[in-house]
């Protein structure tokens, strides 16, 4: 009899790999191979940690390093974080991290560091990131990694912890979405630009629930560090992960880092890697196909990465959508942006524009910015131009061509590495009402500064908006010819010199600041669910409510998970003067108290993976999320938590409203999945999922359930270690000979350009 495997797709090859137990209730408890670690959703689960009295697992698989809160100004190495972080919470955070770093024996990029950067930039030139490995971080642009052929995706500071213990998640599978690009990209017009275009067409909660897998012919043309900056945006458009199949493009890419395998293991791996794709026949449950050659360059004009328009267009009207949502959404966003609607893009002037961020702060980045601001001077109307590198090793790269001397020499301030002005959790951030051009990947309402406004552009176009002062077309803004633009934008990194000859800090070698607050004991994470909850509920008629509106970047320099609920939309709730917004749901004494919140619009949760958002509503005394949609990683954190979500359809949505219009409380059942008015009488039955409510009311600690199959963990370990040796051997031989050596031999002293770098 001849059997035929069935086809899969490149997600389920991976997903497939790395299953530790599938369990009854659809659960899979998965395998991790990387594990990416900041200081910002780490603290609190390290302290959970702490008090269940457990270890870090795998040690040598988690990389971590401080990136959010880092200032970007001179670095007087050796650095002291404890004069040199000026900002207490900042300091503390990234104290707490080296603390929890040294305690563990976790491998750590610190200030001292000269590989220091970004979380999602240093992996992949670490060679940390690897084909066909699954890779986490609280973080949700952990999706960057999917570039390599990784399953990378983001998760919330519980799930942080329960890595830490046990080296695994537990998921459900999920959906996968193809989408093809064919076509050819124009000159100037760049992978940011595909992913704008990309998120304008499906939305921000076009990819939920689903691994995007990026393909065809301009995927496959595309460098490395486009590729990264395409699926990191993957999280705007709600996806669980990108991902891109490997080929000879990545694997060269990796040969030769730190991290990656070496010798026969190198051979073995890229056997391994070679099968890595999507076979013909493999079902997608959606694909997207999407023509490359009618980009243009694109920008954002409202407070949603699918708000976008082509350079060329006009601030849009709210008549000019359809859906009445959407129509609203066109209307608070343009009263935020302070955006008439008609307006030209290009008559649009800007106070700053930043280079930066996960997104565009690779070499390519800025050597393509470089190409346009040669020999230029930045607008006069500009109060600041920052070109901040996404990690030492670029920073450096980038000053051995002479990409710092064009910045600087066209007024921008060429900065350290670190997330900066993305999100402005260190000093670097916009003052009210003050209009950005960002490369980054989040426009939402005060995410660069409280009441600040974000147009997300690509490289090459906040490049051509510094020179000008006002969003422009960089096709018109160049002297140089578009094939050229477009040559420089592909620019080939095998020019980039692989490997040795710098200093790299390790737990045993930095020098690290004694934290000054004692970790925050939690207890098991038992939940005391009481399956019926009566109550009045707020209603908030806005749609992609994302974390960042619910628990503002500002306080995510926090190290406790307890006493969050002041923080709750703060920018909602207070005008930048601290004057309470008296119209604000949440201002009005009768709902101050309410136990229910409804978001009348979808995708409530989108964007960051924060869970202090979580908290924040449920130290505000919510038990219940009412929404037509959730994003992905806030459902689960909520749930993970003990925060029942619950997606209602309009119907509902309506008649809840009714009721709350008529001055009544409402009640859920969730042992009965029903929601009931005020007097117990039905108003609609709810779907819920079975291992949802069943961890909502049997409120076991999860990390207790995995560490009772243990063995099921040590048994995978075992055959995982005989079949892909590389995964666990390439990062311990890195770190015990390579760097190590390179540390032993020098002190640690400024950091001198070098072309040794990479
Ligand atoms: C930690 C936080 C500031 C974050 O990096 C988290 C995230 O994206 O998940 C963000 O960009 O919002
Ligand atoms: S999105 Fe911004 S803040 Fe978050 S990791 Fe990327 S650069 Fe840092």
């Amino acid at each position: 009899m001849i059997t035929t495997k069935k086809p899969r797709t490149l997600y389920e090859k991976i997903f497939d790999d790395h299953v530790v137990v599938e369990r009854d209730d659809g659960t899979v408890l998965l395998y991790i191979d990387r594990h990416l670690i900041h200081e910002v959703t780490s603290p609190q689960a390290f302290n959970g940690l702490a008090s269940r009295s457990l270890p870090v697992r795998q040690p040598t698989l988690q990389l971590a390093t401080s990136d959010h809160n880092v200032p970007t100004t001179p670095r007087p190495y050796p650095v002291s974080p404890s004069t040199y972080l000026r900002l207490p919470a900042s300091r503390l955070q990234v104290q707490t991290l080296e603390r929890n770093v040294r305690t563990h024996k976790i491998p750590y990029l610190g200030l001292n560091s000269r590989r220091q950067g970004i979380v999602h930039v240093i992996g992949p030139e670490l060679g940390f990131t690897l084909p066909g490995t699954t890779i986490v971080c609280g973080d949700s642009h952990t999706s960057t990694h999917g570039a390599f052929g990784a399953l990378a995706w983001g998760i919330g500071t519980s799930e942080v912890e329960h890595v830490f213990a046990t080296q695994t998640v537990v998921v459900t599978r999920w959906g996968n979405m193809r989408v093809e690009v064919g076509g050819a990209l124009a000159g100037g017009v760049s992978s940011k630009d595909l992913m704008m275009h990309i998120i304008g067409t499906i939305g921000t909660a076009g990819g939920t629930g689903m691994v995007i897998e990026f393909a065809g012919p301009v995927i496959r043309n595309m460098s490395m560090e486009s590729r990264m900056a395409l699926c990191n945006m993957s999280i705007e458009a709600g996806a669980r992960a990108g991902l891109i199949a490997p080929d000879e493009m990545t694997f060269e890419y990796v040969k030769g880092r730190p991290l990656a395998p070496t010798g026969p293991q190198w051979k073995d791996a890229l056997k391994y890697w070679k099968h890595l794709y999507s076979d013909p026949g493999a079902l997608f449950d959606k694909t997207v196909r999407i023509d490359a050659t009618a980009v243009m360059p694109t920008v954002t004009w409202g407070t949603s990465p699918e708000q976008v328009v082509s350079i060329t267009g006009s601030v849009p009207a709210p008549e000019d959508f359809e859906d009445l949502v959407k129509q609203e959404s066109c209307r608070q966003a343009l009263k935020y942006m302070g955006l008439e609607a008609g307006t030209k893009m290009t008559d649009i002037t800007v106070d700053k524009v930043f280079i930066g961020s996960c997104t565009n702060a690779r070499l390519e980045d800025f050597r393509i910015a470089a190409q346009i601001v040669r020999g230029k001077r930045i607008s006069p109307n500009l109060k600041l131009a920052l070109a901040v590198p996404g990690s030492g090793a670029v920073k450096r790269a980038a000053e051995c061509e002479g990409i710092d001397t064009i910045f600087k020499q066209a007024g921008f301030q060429w900065r350290e590495a670190g997330c900066s002005l993305c999100v402005g959790l260190n000093e670097d951030a916009l003052l009210p009402f003050e209009r950005c051009a960002s490369t980054s990947n989040r426009n939402f309402e005060s995410r660069q500064g409280t009441a600040g406004r974000t147009h997300l552009v690509s490289p090459a176009v906040a490049a051509a908006t510094a020179i000008r002062g006002t969003l422009a077309d960089v096709r018109l803004e160049t002297t140089m010819r578009s094939e050229e633009v477009f040559e420089a934008i592909y620019a080939s990194e095998s020019e980039e010199e692989v490997e040795s000859g710098s200093e790299v800090s390790d737990p045993e070698v930095n020098a690290i600041g004694e934290p000054s607050a004692a970790p925050v004991a939690r207890g098991l994470q038992t939940s005391a669910y009481s399956t019926t909850i009566r109550g009045s509920v707020a209603i908030i008629e806005r749609s992609n409510i994302d974390t960042d509106a619910i628990f503002p970047k500002q306080f995510c320099t926090t190290i406790e998970r307890k006493g969050l609920g002041d923080c709750l939309f703060q920018n909602l709730r207070y005008y930048p003067d601290g004057k309470p917004k008296a119209d604000f749901i949440l201002n009005q004494k009768d709902h101050r108290n309410a136990s229910f919140l409804l978001a009348t619009g979808p995708n409530f949760g989108c964007g960051s993976s924060r869970e202090h958002a979580v908290w924040a509503l449920q130290d505000f005394g919510f038990q219940c999320i009412f929404a037509p949609s959730f994003a992905d990683i806030f459902y689960n954190n909520s749930f993970k938590n003990g925060l029942l979500l619950v997606k209602l359809d309009a119907v509902l949505i309506a008649r809840v409203v009714e009721a709350v219009g008529l001055g009544q409380q409402v009640q859920v059942n969730l042992a009965d999945q029903v929601l009931l008015d005020e007097s117990g009488s039905m108003i609609g039955r709810f779907d819920i999922e079975k291992h949802r409510k069943k961890e909502l009311i049997d409120g076991i600690g999860e990390i207790e359930v995995s560490l009772a199959t243990v063995e099921s963990i040590e048994n995978f370990e075992k055959d995982r270690g005989a079949a892909r040796p590389w995964i666990d051997q390439s990062v311990r031989d890195g770190w015990s000979s390579k760097l190590a050596r390179e540390v032993k031999g020098r002190k640690q002293t400024r950091a001198q350009p070098t072309s040794l770098e990479w």
